[in-house]
């Protein structure tokens, strides 16, 4: 005898995914974690840090003393929120226009930095670009776009940097923001799986390479965050959004601030043993889309006595 299988895939009350308006399971706590002055006398470099998790990022490393600068290509974006940032802190951001695709405009960016404030002692590289399609709809302009932005300009601003830090001497940290499918792969986002990937890959190969020069490289994966340039991008009709949500355990999608204490963290001296890491934070999506028996949670407590009965029956194998 087997179940109907409206019994498995009818979602029941009781697995319903609680909404972020209702605080999932896990309600986030996003207030800055480390102590005050944490980053007092740090210069940080975040790409693509004008918007979304760059700028979460970037306001919990100035609201904790560092001195920021931000990178990416809309200048405007970037001043308006480095002023109400540093409003916010006290703490001076500054902005930087740069497309990270140019080698030489990367090198430029460095070059002001080092101007304002020196080598930078922290860097992050969060600028991505993405979008949802089908892979034979891809263009080579549009693989290249994708993988030019992720994987080329975290390269560029990773050299650019760190060869100036090993000339000079002087140590730092990098963090560097994929996500969970660079590890897993995904359909319909073939380009940004590719590149994460590869940018994973570069940071634990120079997490190796390096650390003889007091460089430490980590990188953060997150799952599903609510920000307008990803879920334009990602969920243009906003119909995915309520199955991600449930298939999250922690009944919600991240927060930016959540990514944001997990950043200052890793870049911060208390991770300072902390090299070569890449860290999941997806309120435990990950792990629920791989087991395949999870979807079992949907069976009531009725259908288990059915279930159990039946398999209590069950004598021998043949
Ligand atoms: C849910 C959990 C996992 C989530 C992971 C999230 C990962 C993320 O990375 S979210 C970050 C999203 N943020 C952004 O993407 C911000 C920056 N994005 C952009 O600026 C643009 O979207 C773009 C990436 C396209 C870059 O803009 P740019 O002006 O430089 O490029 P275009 O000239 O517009 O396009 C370049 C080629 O791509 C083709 N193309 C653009 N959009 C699409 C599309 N939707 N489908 C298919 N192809 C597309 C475009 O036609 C160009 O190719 P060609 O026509 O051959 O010249
Ligand atoms: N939100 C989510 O659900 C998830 C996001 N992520 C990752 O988090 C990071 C931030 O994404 P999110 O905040 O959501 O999205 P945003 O679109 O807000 O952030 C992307 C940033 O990258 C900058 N950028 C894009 N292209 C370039 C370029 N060529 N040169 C320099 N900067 C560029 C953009 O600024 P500008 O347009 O001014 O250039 C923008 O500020 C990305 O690495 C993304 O892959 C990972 C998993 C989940």
């Amino acid at each position: 005898m087997f179940l109907p299988q409206r019994w498995i895939l009818q979602a029941r009350p009781w697995t319903r995914a609680l909404s972020q308006k209702e605080g999932g399971r896990f309600p986030p706590c996003e207030g800055a974690m480390l102590l005050p002055g944490s980053f007092n006398n740090k210069v940080a470099l975040i790409t693509g840090g004008g918007t979304g998790l760059g700028r979460a990022m970037t306001t919990t490393l100035s609201s904790l003393g560092a001195h920021c600068f931000i990178a990416s290509r809309k200048l405007d974006v970037l001043q308006k929120t480095a002023e109400e940032i540093s409003t916010q802190t006290g703490n001076k951001v500054q902005a930087i226009q740069c497309d990270v695709r140019d080698p030489r405009a990367v090198a430029a960016c460095v070059d002001q930095l080092v101007e304002l404030a020196g080598l930078p002692d922290v860097i992050i590289n969060n600028a991505a670009g993405n979008f949802v399609s089908p892979s034979e709809r891809l263009s080579a302009n549009a693989w290249k776009t994708i993988t030019d932005i992720v994987l080329n300009g975290t390269a560029y601003v990773t050299l650019e940097v760190g060869k100036r830090l090993i000339q000079a001497g002087k140590g730092a940290s990098f963090l560097a923001i994929t996500t969970i499918y660079a590890e897993s792969g995904s359909g319909f986002v073939v380009p940004s799986a590719a590149a994460k990937s590869g940018v994973e890959t570069l940071c634990k190969s120079l997490a190796a390479e390096w650390g003889r020069y007091g460089m430490r490289f980590n990188v953060i994966q997150p799952g599903p965050i609510r920000t307008k340039g990803a879920f334009s991008r990602l969920d243009p009709t906003g119909q995915f959004e309520t199955s991600m949500i449930g298939r999250i355990p922690a009944g919600r999608l991240g927060t930016p601030g959540e990514i944001a204490n997990l950043a200052a963290y890793l870049v911060s001296d208390y991770a300072s043993w902390v090299s070569g890491a890449v860290i999941r934070m997806d309120g435990g999506e990950y792990v629920s889309m791989a087991g395949e028996f999870n979807a079992l949670q949907k069976v009531s407590p009725e259908q288990w006595d059915v279930m159990e009965a039946m398999i209590r029956k069950t004598k021998g194998s043949s």
